[in-house]
């Protein structure tokens, strides 16, 4: 179904001032004048600007009423704002629009959404909602969780490669990179002076659990994490499923590296050092609590957590071509 002009209905912006450096703020005020100008929302629109983190999950919270609401910012962003709408009943849960000012953009780029730190938002005139699949993430253990992220819209991954997701945080107040460059200097501080392995137990729908001596593992509902990184390249976020990517075992770094970096075009899952699976849901039990654990970017905190799949929950808007 193709959107008319004013099909956004009543909008409300939620936009991370601090996203990309800080240019989210400017860029938040230019959509809310493209959307006034272009009458894109049939009931206007409003702009809210976060004010710390976790404040867009509350704000989404409180977003009944509204018809759609638009994510600006990164990854990181998004994430809080779908929480927040998963927290609404599903009746008359306002569709999630991504409007990708960040660094990373992984979620945009799952929905064909154009990205690249600069705003470009004339899809909305013309874009399709559409069902998506979310993840529930279940702390099982005990260790007062109150900040971390309850739910993904993209990735959920623990060992090596998220703690490279997580060290950008630190690069990007050190140093003026962004994009795959970010994630890549990240890289090589991880495989440089933190590569090791994250023994765990892992059980897959409900199985037996395995003994897994984890490099890394990614639960994807999208294809990419890090900036584009093809890390489970077949992933849809539509058909109910997670795809999931693994290494473990003693694999040396120089054996390790090239394989990461064929993972930026999808093309490491014919390695035999990976396995590829599908999953609704994945449950792991870590041998330390202080394992390097992303969800969209963000950092979880457990020993003990099941993901599990949420299909359909929200509805997003693509552009028309993409989908
Ligand atoms: N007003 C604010 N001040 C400081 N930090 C904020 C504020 N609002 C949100 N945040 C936090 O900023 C962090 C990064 O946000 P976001 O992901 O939107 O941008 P980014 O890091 O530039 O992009 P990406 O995640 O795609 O790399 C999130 O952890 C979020 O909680």
């Amino acid at each position: 179904m193709k959107t008319d002009r004013a099909a956004l209905g009543r909008a409300l912006i939620i936009a991370n001032p601090a996203a990309h450096s800080g240019e989210a703020g400017a860029a938040a005020e230019r959509l809310q004048r493209f959307l006034d100008c272009s009458g894109a929302c049939a009931a206007g629109s409003r702009l809210v600007y976060t004010e710390r983190p976790r404040h867009a999950t509350e704000l989404a919270r409180a977003s009944a009423g509204f018809d759609t609401v638009l994510a600006l910012g990164g990854d990181g962003v998004v994430n809080e704002v779908a929480s927040g709408l998963m927290d609404l009943p599903g009746q008359g849960r306002p569709r999630l629009g991504v409007v990708p000012v960040g660094s990373g953009n992984d979620y945009a780029r799952t929905l064909g959404i154009p990205h690249g730190g600069k705003l470009d938002a004339g899809w909305l005139l013309s874009c399709t909602p559409e069902p998506v699949d979310v993840g529930r993430i279940e702390l099982l253990d005990d260790g007062g969780q109150g900040g971390a992220p309850r739910y993904f819209v993209e990735t959920f991954s623990v060992g090596l490669d998220a703690a490279i997701a997580l060290g950008t945080q630190e690069l990007r107040e050190s140093t003026p990179l962004t994009g795959t460059a970010l994630y890549l200097a990240s890289s090589l501080s991880v495989f440089g002076m933190r590569y090791r392995r994250y023994p765990a137990r892992v059980s897959m729908d409900g199985a037996e659990p395995e003994a897994r001596d984890l490099l890394l593992m990614a639960v994807q509902l999208g294809p990419t994490y890090g900036s584009g990184f093809r890390i489970c390249p077949e992933a849809d976020p539509a058909d109910g499923l997670f795809d999931t990517c693994y290494a473990a075992g003693r694999i040396p770094r120089a054996a390790a590296v090239p394989v990461f970096l064929r993972a930026k075009g999808g093309h490491h899952t014919g390695s035999r050092l990976v396995t590829m699976g599908r999953a609704r849901r994945v449950e792991f039990w870590f041998d330390g609590d202080d394992y390097p654990i992303q969800a969209d970017g963000e950092l979880v905190r457990s020993s003990h957590v099941a993901v599990e799949v949420v299909p359909g929950a929200l509805t997003v808007l693509r552009p028309r071509a993409a989908s």
